[in-house]
């Protein structure tokens, strides 16, 4: 659509600045740090990190899981970190993501529509503002966008110039994933060699049968001389927690085509747990810009809680637009579910549900560490699929905190985590991660659900 006149910016939409005299919560102490108006004046002029377009095929993307036609993976570390944005690290996560979506494409015979917590999951909410360590009490780590990890008095300022280095850490790390995504890295018949490293280790002999049935029809294709050029190329959106009002904003532009709001800072932005009030800031801000929107609702959400987000942040009930993310607990979620699917239901309403089976299911060990164990987060996973069934809703995708590497953070897996791999291998800045190995086998689990259905 082309309309006539001169785009407007966003100061032609006042709409944009109504959060700031709303309650906000979790938001960084910085307005008046001497550099937060450069900052921001600097935020404002800088390229989007993504365009309108891309924007818009993600939500028709969405769309298309809301009613049943493919399937979502999100995934992605809890915090990324600056220094964690190297072309192996970002390989790595990526590679993962891509063996995850071939295995979940087979399982649910269906599209799976790929998304990072990738290049700009730098901001997060803590619960508590303090951490105390040896009688001494400084402010929480809240994201390299907001302080350091460094347990220091410099450190856990919040300095607004961190946006800076978050907006340009986004920009590589959205370049590589594009370059691994576009420049044939990404080929079909890779990513399913990649999978052999895993079922080649014994622990893991019981997924054979399924990555045997995944290359044979592969081979199969092949053999028939299907074309394999348009499986050289795959989408990979981005997403990231909208929490820091102040970049968010800055980012936000005029799409030149529909005259209308974007968040260019990622394809999609969810608002978390800690943020989602009705009447508060977050949910004001993002109901105002165009991206697909997800709403985390964790154990005391009610069903009149998800209609009111619902007619706040999807009042055109546009499929695509609204994603639920429910991270209930593997205890809880058969419990809790059912009635918030119900309520949806009869309103009518079609959102995308997806299962992050992580936060619900942290729990601390002795040693201090922050940890899951594999057994309740595929138990929270195979609970969102049975509640789904039973209300003959469908299970849309899941969101999990994973990373490339080979870590110890989460316990069990077919090669189990111990505790104490903890002392060596526990790298996460936040929450603890599915390593590669747990990650694939979340896939192939989750495969064997899909295929059932
Ligand atoms: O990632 C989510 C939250 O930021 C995280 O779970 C909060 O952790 P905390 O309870 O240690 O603050
Ligand atoms: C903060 C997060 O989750 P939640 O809002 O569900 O606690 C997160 O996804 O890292
Ligand atoms: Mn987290």
């Amino acid at each position: 659509m082309t309309l006539p006149g001169a785009v407007p910016t966003t100061n032609d939409f006042p709409e944009l600045e109504e959060w700031r005299s709303l309650t906000i919560h979790q938001h960084p102490q910085w307005a008046e740090h001497k550099d937060f108006t450069s900052v921001i004046n600097e935020l404002s002029a800088v390229p989007p990190l993504v365009f309108a377009g891309e924007v818009d095929q993600m939500r028709s993307d969405l769309a298309r899981v809301a009613n049943g036609e493919a399937f979502l993976l999100q995934g992605g570390d809890c915090a990324e970190t600056f220094a964690g944005a190297t072309a192996d690290k970002i390989s790595g996560r990526v590679k993962t993501l891509l063996q995850m979506a071939v295995v979940l494409t087979y399982g649910a015979s269906m599209p799976v529509v790929k998304m990072g917590r990738m290049a700009g999951q730098f901001s997060k909410p803590r619960s508590s503002n303090d951490e105390t360590r040896e009688g001494i009490t400084l402010p929480s780590f809240r994201g390299e966008m907001v302080n350091g990890f460094d347990f220091d008095e410099n450190s856990r300022i919040h300095d607004p110039n961190r946006m800076l280095t978050g907006y340009h850490t986004s920009a590589s790390t959205l370049n590589l994933i594009r370059a691994f995504t576009k420049g044939g890295f990404a080929d079909l018949r890779s990513v399913n060699s990649w999978n052999k490293g895993f079922t080649a280790n014994p622990a893991h002999a019981r997924y054979e049968s399924l990555a045997a049935e995944i290359d044979r029809a592969i081979k199969f294709m092949e053999a028939c001389g299907a074309d394999f050029a348009p499986f050289k190329d795959t989408d990979v959106y981005t997403g990231h927690e909208a929490l820091l009002l102040d970049f968010e904003r800055a980012l936000t532009r005029i799409d030149s085509r529909t005259y209308q709001p974007y968040d260019t800072s990622a394809h999609f932005l969810w608002i978390g747990e800690r943020t989602r009030g009705l009447e508060d800031a977050h949910v004001n801000f993002l109901s105002k810009v165009r991206n697909p929107i997800g709403v985390k609702l964790g154990p005391t959400t009610t069903a009149d809680d998800a209609l009111a987000l619902i007619d706040k942040l999807d009042p055109n009930r546009e499929p695509g637009r609204l994603t639920f993310i429910t991270r209930m607990g593997a205890d809880k979620i058969r419990e809790n579910l059912p009635a918030i699917v119900e309520g949806v239901q009869r309103e009518g309403a079609k959102v995308v549900w997806v299962a992050d089976p992580m936060h619900g299911n942290t729990i601390s060990v002795p040693s201090g560490f922050k940890t899951r164990r594999y057994d309740d987060v595929i138990d929270e996973i195979r609970g969102f699929f049975e509640v789904h069934e039973a209300l003959g809703t469908f299970p849309g995708g899941i969101h999990v905190e994973m990373t490339g590497d080979d870590v110890a953070e989460c316990l069990g897996g077919s090669d189990p985590i111990e505790e104490s791999s903890f002392a060596d291998r526990y790298e996460t800045l936040c929450d603890p991660r599915l390593n590669h190995q747990q990650s694939l086998e979340i896939a192939f689990q989750v495969a064997e659900y899909l295929a059932k259905r």
